[in-house]
């Protein structure tokens, strides 16, 4: 092999640190030359600024200075043109226009939205929670976040204000707890801007956030969806077919007739319900034996029942996530609690939940998840 070589291949040994493939796979070694021990590269970047400008310097240099006989490394960056930037484009979307890549019949992603029928019930501490426990447990998970109402996706990951690297209208998913993170709010010109998104509009934009973001291969997309029974849950299954819908209540027996409402549009339109899972239930009294049932008892149970009525099929109750500071405390930090008190009752019930979700085959990774019902 001759020194070039040599370099090409240590190259290939150096992912892109957002796209998580190998540099000259994405077009970006634009050239190598030696001179006298010093190895001189031309890197192209995506965009210009691009932020991880700093981590490809040092990834790269590592990977050039193990090539024998090379003494230091000089890395000039440039940014790929229109031309460049299409072919990578065409490269990430597998040689195709654009597309949902979960909406076509090879996928082997399993695609949930989580629904609720009120809001603040907890949905999104739950799809963060579930989907970082998923993630733990060596699956590859995606999370969109579109609660347009209220977003808090962001702020539970600990990546607020952070923007996705765009290539043209194309983007990556920014990245927390190994899991990928899309959410409406990272579009907004200002956090505190409403959303203005209306029923066609909404279709359309949860439309690009599924086909326009290069997800990567994942096996599990959890989708928060706003609460209610609105247009998007509607969208999701039209725009994924397949995708099924996991539903999250309050033990409040008063609530689980609003939750079946967001159960019933899931089987009106044929979506598989999943199960549902009751949140802020009984928790330890800290300061005597007593279990404290602050929102009233029995709202999962009686949620799980209606839907397995409506739906004809077992609408499986998979756990009861106690109230817990922690979960909360977690949340507004950006740590989730499956991280951050991974022992705690409401951790260990989210991660007992993960478990029923996934039927374990001989690897987790490519293959298609079932239900255990
Ligand atoms: N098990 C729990 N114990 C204690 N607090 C919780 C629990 N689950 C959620 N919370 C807290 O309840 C509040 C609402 O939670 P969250 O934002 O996840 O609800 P939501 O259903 O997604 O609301 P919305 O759809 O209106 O945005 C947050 O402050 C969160 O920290």
């Amino acid at each position: 092999m001759t020194i070039i070589e040599s370099i090409h291949a240590a190259l290939a040994t150096v992912e892109d640190p957002e796209i998580h493939r190998p540099l000259p796979d994405l077009g970006m070694v634009e050239s190598v030359q030696v001179d006298a021990g010093i190895a001189q590269l031309k890197i192209l970047l995506t965009i210009s600024g691009c932020p991880m400008q700093d981590r490809l310097r040092s990834d790269i240099s590592k990977a050039v200075m193990a090539v024998e006989t090379i003494s230091s490394v000089e890395i000039t960056f440039g940014v790929m043109n229109e031309e460049q930037r299409g072919n990578l484009k065409s490269l990430l979307r597998n040689g195709r226009e654009k597309i949902i890549p979960f909406a076509q019949p090879e996928s082997l992603t399993r695609v949930i939205g989580i629904a609720s029928g009120k809001g603040g019930v907890g949905k999104s501490s739950l799809t963060v929670n579930l989907a970082v426990a998923a993630a733990q447990k060596g699956l590859r998970v995606g999370i969109l976040d579109a609660d347009v109402y209220g977003h808090s996706v962001p702020r539970l990951m600990g990546l607020i204000g952070q923007r996705p690297t765009a290539i043209d209208q194309m983007f990556i998913p920014l990245e927390s707890y190994g899991v990928k993170v899309v959410s409406m709010e990272m579009f907004k010109p200002e956090r505190s801007d409403a959303v203005a998104y209306r029923g066609p509009l909404l279709h359309k934009v949860l439309e690009q956030l599924l086909s326009d973001a290069y997800w990567g291969d994942l096996d599990l997309l959890l989708i928060d969806l706003p609460p209610g029974t609105g247009d998007l849950a509607i969208s999701l299954g039209q725009l994924i077919p397949t995708s099924e819908i996991l539903v999250v209540t309050t033990p409040q027996i008063a609530a689980a007739e609003v939750a079946e409402r967001a159960g019933r549009i899931a089987h009106q339109i044929k979506q598989h319900l999943v199960g549902v899972i009751e949140n802020m239930s009984d928790f330890p009294c800290p300061n005597c034996d007593d279990m404290i049932s602050l929102f009233g008892s029995g709202g999962g149970e009686e949620t799980a029942k209606r839907l397995s009525e409506l739906a004809g099929i077992n609408v499986a109750l998979l756990g009861k996530v106690p109230f817990s500071p922690d979960l909360r405390t977690g949340g507004d930090n950006g740590a989730p609690v499956v991280v951050q008190y991974p022992e705690s009752a409401a951790a260990k019930s989210i991660i007992a939940i993960v478990d029923q979700l996934v039927v374990r085959k001989k690897s987790l990774l490519g293959v298609r998840l079932g239900v255990s019902t």
